[in-house]
């Protein structure tokens, strides 16, 4: 499908994912569009069914793997999270810039697709930085944070193979990736600003 190129947020939970893809959606508002996962997580405080995703049941998830309605799909923390083919397509059918926050299980099958994104990595500075935030956010119990951590050190040292990402961010200052993060993508950008002109 042509339109223009997706991009794929990954690195670890509390790396600043939502944070910086909250705050570039708000600004171009109209140009990106989330591709709303599903999830078998609770919601959190805050959190709306089939804005920040569509949250289902294993029973129902699983249907919807079973009858090949998900890209990918993976199990991160004990949860079950996939992207829908309905998620993308629906963006993607307003021609807007299809953002993904995926796992790093998402990325290598994403890769697998023909979907072709820019494929961006949010690292945050150190572990130490990563659990002071994730435990300052207070979303997590002490064994989703551990297993959140578990999953933070494979993603770091995954991220760091050649060719996985087209770049990887650091999230120290937020300012300045917010800045990098918008430097990467003002060409999409501008690009779906121009067509919508
Ligand atoms: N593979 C895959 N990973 C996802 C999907 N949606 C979210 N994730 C990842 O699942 C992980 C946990 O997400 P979440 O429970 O929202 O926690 P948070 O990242 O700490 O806010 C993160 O690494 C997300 O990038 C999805 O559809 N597919
Ligand atoms: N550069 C930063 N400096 C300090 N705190 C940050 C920074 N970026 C994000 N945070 C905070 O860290 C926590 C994790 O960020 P979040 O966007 O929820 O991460 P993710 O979506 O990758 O799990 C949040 O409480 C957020 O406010």
């Amino acid at each position: 499908m042509s339109g223009p190129r997706p991009v794929v947020l990954s690195g670890p939970s509390g790396a600043g994912k939502s944070t910086l893809l909250k705050r570039l959606m708000k600004e171009y508002e109209g140009v990106f569009g989330f591709s709303v996962s599903h999830t078998t997580r609770n919601p959190r405080p805050g959190e709306e069914d089939g804005k920040d995703y569509h949250f289902v049941t294993k029973e129902k998830m699983q249907e919807g793997i079973d009858k090949d309605e998900f890209i990918e799909n993976a199990e991160f923390s004990g949860n079950m999270y996939g992207t829908s083919k309905s998620s993308i397509e629906d963006v993607q059918a307003q021609n807007l810039i299809c953002i993904l926050d995926v796992d790093i299980q998402g990325v290598k099958n994403i890769k697998k697709t023909d979907l072709n994104p820019i494929y961006i990595s949010i690292q945050p500075p150190s572990m130490e930085i990563l659990e002071k935030r994730l435990r300052d956010r207070q979303t997590e119990t002490e064994d989703s944070l551990q297993k959140r951590l578990e999953a933070a050190r494979i993603d770091m040292e995954l991220s760091k193979e050649p060719g996985v990402f087209d770049i990887v961010i650091v999230n120290d200052d937020l300012e300045e990736a917010y800045e990098k993060l918008k430097s990467v993508l003002i060409e999409e950008i501008e690009k779906v600003q121009d067509a919508q002109k």
